[in-house]
């Protein structure tokens, strides 16, 4: 018996699963961390209480009222009360119903304004932080604490503690009863209560870890499912649906074991509770129906002592439950309470200053950057000084680091030794909104947005106007592609640009930028994935971009590096050489050899 018990109880090992579990947070932890986001609804609390407090009195009435139906009615065999009887039992009827409305309303709303607000400051939360948290991060396993997790929160702070206060009421109103009723039969009831509270318990520690496993097992899900179909090219361009599908296939079972072991847990348990409610109503029916037979008792006396009985274990039977579905809840407040811990890694100082719009003088200076985590440097001592105005491209092999200079520039990471200075000032002085909204960036990557062409361009600056919209199109080279779209600029465009070609996103890429209308400019990679004409063709654009801007360009085409005042070659993360284009060419060092290797691709 106590082994196949422990196979039923058994939770299944924690390891596994692409999503490490929560650090465990004690509860009164968590109705400290989230109780401030009651506050919209917190004025509703009062009545929420009220309301569940009178339910239980007035079922208590109609309980009473049926005492009064026997005793004074079916045993006498005298109908006259009934005509007073009959309409307080409507009335109670009517009043409890009122009273259940409007306490659904008033508890789901409290509940709900608390989920709004907790929702959105999570999600406000996680989208300031660094950009160093989302490369680490699965993103799936995010939405999931986003979407799922957060749900759960509720239960353990409000409806939780509404459906306790309700049964802690009830219970009151009908041990008040049953002590008046019968002081002796009472105590014979509560007999089993601690037996009671020692089985709650230990369920609630089992239900916790099940409910932990559960969380995590839902996070590792979604994450598995965000990549694989975030990568659907890949995955079908390759053939590994079948891969893929099997990696899903194990989280879900995972996700599925987790579930039953939960569900295991609570299927024990309801017939535990069960037994020990039997054996106490039993014993209680034994000694009514003794104390009934002796005449201590009138049969409406123990009718309705049995019906409190019952009434009472409900309350008793909610209290234990409501036990597990805490600990269930808080497994779920853990994960919200690690996201909500992250600090973002770059950020503001107090009292950093304003730029106003930047003249766009950008300086490294003696810079050193790791990767958090990384065992080797990503730069190492990197210098150079770019004027207003002026283009400065960044060559080098690939892994080099010219994309970690444009985070840095970005502030999406801060340097570990040395300084990136924007018109003189260390980045990390300024507000960080205006050092983002000092550049202007065009990514290797082109992030285009679910949405249409028109909201895409203005994506760049806040209250950018229609006109604004067509002349950097018209400067990127993009409004007459556009015009030709079914829908011209209210055409939607596909996640990722999916329906545009990639030259086509390009075009809306730099198109955002020039409506940024930003003192800095940050190319990287412009042309990547474009074949040789549509490089060219998107030159015409790119220069007129950059006109007037300090632009840094990152390449490994050289046909946009070679108009740059200077070019910085980095290699292993180090510059090795800084110079015009000419210079280089005649130094016949790494970037000659560079330019001699891409002569006979790009530049032919
Ligand atoms: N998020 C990251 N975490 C850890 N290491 C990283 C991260 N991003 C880049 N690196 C490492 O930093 C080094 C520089 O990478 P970076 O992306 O800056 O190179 P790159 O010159 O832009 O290369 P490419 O031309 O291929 O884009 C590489 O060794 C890379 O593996």
């Amino acid at each position: 018996m106590v082994p196949v018990l422990r196979r039923l109880l058994a939770v299944g090992e924690a390891g596994g699963g692409v999503v490490a579990a929560a650090p465990a947070v004690p509860p009164r932890e968590v109705f400290r961390r989230f109780w401030p986001y009651t506050r919209g609804g917190r004025r509703w609390l009062v009545p929420v209480l009220l309301f569940s407090l009178a339910g239980p009195a007035v079922d208590a009435a109609e309980i009473w009222l049926f005492k009064t139906l026997v005793d004074g009615v079916l045993v006498p065999r005298d109908l006259r009360p009934l005509l007073w009887i009959a309409p307080v039992c409507l009335g109670l009827v009517v009043c409890s119903g009122v009273l259940g409305f409007a306490d659904e309303v008033t508890s789901t709303w409290v509940g709900e304004r608390f989920l709004l607000s907790l929702r959105s400051a999570v999600f406000r939360h996680v989208q300031g932080l660094s950009l160093g948290f989302f490369e680490r991060r699965r993103l799936g396993d995010v939405l999931s604490r986003i979407t799922g997790d957060v749900d759960a929160v509720e239960t353990f702070l409000l409806s939780g503690v509404a459906d306790a206060l309700y049964y802690v009421a009830q219970l009151g109103v009908f041990l008040g009863l049953l002590f008046y009723l019968r002081w002796d039969l009472t105590l014979l009831a509560l007999v089993v209560v601690p037996v009671f509270w020692a089985a709650a318990r230990h369920f609630a520690r089992l239900t916790r870890v099940a409910s932990r496993e559960r969380r995590r097992r839902g996070g590792s899900l979604s994450a598995v499912a965000e990549e694989s179909l975030g990568n659907v090219a890949l995955v079908q361009a390759y053939n590994r649906q079948g891969w893929e599908a099997a990696r899903f296939d194990r989280e879900n079972l995972g996700r599925f074991r987790a579930a039953m072991a939960s569900v295991r847990i609570r299927a024990v348990y309801r017939p535990v509770v069960e037994i020990i409610e039997v054996t106490g109503a039993l014993a209680v029916m034994g000694l009514g129906t003794w104390k009934l037979a002796q005449g201590q008792l009138t049969l409406g006396g123990l009718l309705v002592f049995l019906a409190l009985i019952g009434r009472l274990y409900g309350p008793v039977h909610g209290l234990s439950g409501l036990g597990t579905a805490f600990y269930a809840a808080a497994a779920s407040a853990e994960r919200i309470i690690e996201l909500l811990d992250q600090r973002p890694q770059v950020a503001e100082v107090p009292g950093a200053r304003r730029t106003g719009r930047a003249r766009g003088e950008v300086d490294f200076d003696g810079v050193w950057f790791r990767y958090p985590g990384a065992s080797s440097w990503a730069l190492s001592d990197v210098s150079f000084h770019v004027a207003p105005g002026e283009t400065m491209a960044l060559v080098g092999a690939s892994g080099a680091g010219k994309s970690t200079l444009a985070k840095l520039q970005l502030r999406f990471y801060d340097p570990d030794r040395g300084a990136v200075r924007l018109d003189g000032t260390d980045l990390r002085q300024l507000r960080l909104s205006d050092v983002r909204d000092s550049v202007a960036v065009v990514l290797q990557e082109t992030l285009v947005f679910h949405g249409t062409v028109r909201e895409n361009i203005a994506y760049g600056r806040r209250g950018a106007s229609e006109a604004d919209i067509v002349a950097a199109a018209r400067a990127a080279d993009a409004h007459a592609f556009i015009e030709r779209l079914p829908e011209g600029y209210d055409t939607l465009v596909g996640q990722r640009g999916r329906t545009l070609s990639g030259g086509q996103c390009q075009r809306l890429a730099i198109a955002r930028a020039m409506i940024r209308d930003a003192p800095v400019l940050l190319l990287d990679e412009p042309t990547t994935g474009l074949d040789v004409r549509s490089g060219r063709r998107i030159m015409d654009p790119l220069r007129r971009l950059m006109a007037g801007r300090t632009t840094v360009v990152i390449s490994h085409n050289l046909l946009t590096v070679r108009d740059a005042t200077r070019i910085v070659v980095l290699d292993h993360g180090r510059v090795v050489e800084l110079g015009a284009h000419d210079d280089l060419l005649r130094g016949r060092g790494a970037y000659a050899s560079l330019h001699r290797l891409s002569a006979g691709t790009v530049l032919s």
